[in-house]
């Protein structure tokens, strides 16, 4: 079975969600072990992960240094976490599979995501970055010109433009990598945000939203299943409330229907639900939110909230 796996936030930073090195690479090497019974297994994986604390940190180290190196753009950014992320994933991933007395075949491909130049999210920054502040501090960074957002309870978090996926440029290499036994970390950080410009492509400042990638990644991909492995084992309903239910199998209606009550958060689950949703309409395929521990299980069984094809 060809697998794509999304990787939140959590499985590359701790608990507290801290971006610091040592932290990254102990959370990474947590999730190989998890994407190692799959290539152990037999199945084709292709992964891709977010990149909201790093990318928001390189940017800040880049405001700050202003004054003595010139700062990158955001793409530039989004490219470097690529890299890095990519490089720490092909190391643990690489050392899982040899002590398991396996010839490690792994892969990272700095990735284009093609958006539209006119997309509404340029001029409405949604997507959170970085690390969060208090009323007060965001109040004063808004001062510099940024956007800060309440995303919840007194903790503010920066956001910057987020535009709607259309094309991974790479695809067809991804496709051809993953169809030749590479496990291929890819699109990280919802790819590179690039437009077309006459017949060139040129980078722009923005961050994609990495489920929505994903779901794109996974149709692109011809993949069988698309995980989005997060830090809950399913998307609940009532979510915070005595109500509250973990949500299983559910048509791509019935859980666009929910979402349009409101029932998921709007920068967290809310993306998740709609890239497992466009991955069962488009390929018409199931869509899985699991968590990370459930991975090997949401490609055996029934965990998590699984979306499928609305019938016929
Ligand atoms: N209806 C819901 N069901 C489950 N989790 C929800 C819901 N609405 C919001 N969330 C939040 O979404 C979080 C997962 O999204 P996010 O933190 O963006 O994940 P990641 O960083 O792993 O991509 C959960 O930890 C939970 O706090
Ligand atoms: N690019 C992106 O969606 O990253 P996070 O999942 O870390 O927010």
């Amino acid at each position: 079975m060809r697998v794509v796996i999304a990787l939140g936030g959590n499985a590359m930073t701790s608990p507290d969600g801290s971006a610091r090195p040592a932290d990254q690479r102990a959370a990474v090497v947590v999730a190989m072990r998890a994407v190692a019974d799959l290539v152990e297994a037999g199945h084709e994986v292709v992964l891709t992960h977010g990149n909201g604390p790093q990318v928001g940190n390189l940017l800040l180290k880049n405001e700050l240094a202003a004054d003595v190196v010139p700062p990158v753009p955001l793409d530039w950014c989004v490219a470097q976490t690529q890299a890095t992320i990519g490089a720490l994933m092909m190391n643990a991933l690489d050392d899982e599979l040899r002590r398991r007395g396996r010839e490690p075949l792994t892969a990272a491909i700095v990735s284009r995501t093609v958006v539209d130049r006119d997309d509404p999210g340029f001029l409405r920054p949604s997507k959170p970055i970085g690390r969060y502040a208090s009323a007060a501090d965001a109040e004063a960074m808004r001062a510099h010109g940024q956007h800060w957002v309440e995303v919840s309870d007194s903790r503010w978090r920066r956001v910057v433009p987020s535009p709607e996926p259309r094309q991974i440029l790479e695809a067809a290499t991804i496709h051809t990598l993953v169809s030749g036994g590479h496990t291929v970390v890819c699109a990280g950080g919802g790819g590179i945000p690039t437009v077309r410009d006459g017949d060139a492509y040129v980078g722009v400042e923005a961050v994609i939203d990495k489920d929505l990638t994903a779901s794109l990644l996974a149709v692109q991909t011809e993949a069988d299943l698309l995980v989005i492995a997060t830090d809950v084992e399913a998307a609940v309903v009532g979510f915070g409330t005595p109500q509250a239910r973990p949500l299983g199998e559910v048509t791509v209606k019935e859980v666009r229907d929910l979402a349009a009550d409101g029932a998921f958060g709007a920068g967290s689950m809310g993306p998740k639900v709609e890239a497992v949703a466009r991955f069962a309409e488009h390929r018409g395929r199931t869509g899985v939110i699991t968590s990370l521990a459930h991975i090997e299980s949401a490609v055996l069984s029934d965990v998590g909230t699984r979306v499928v094809p609305d019938p016929h």
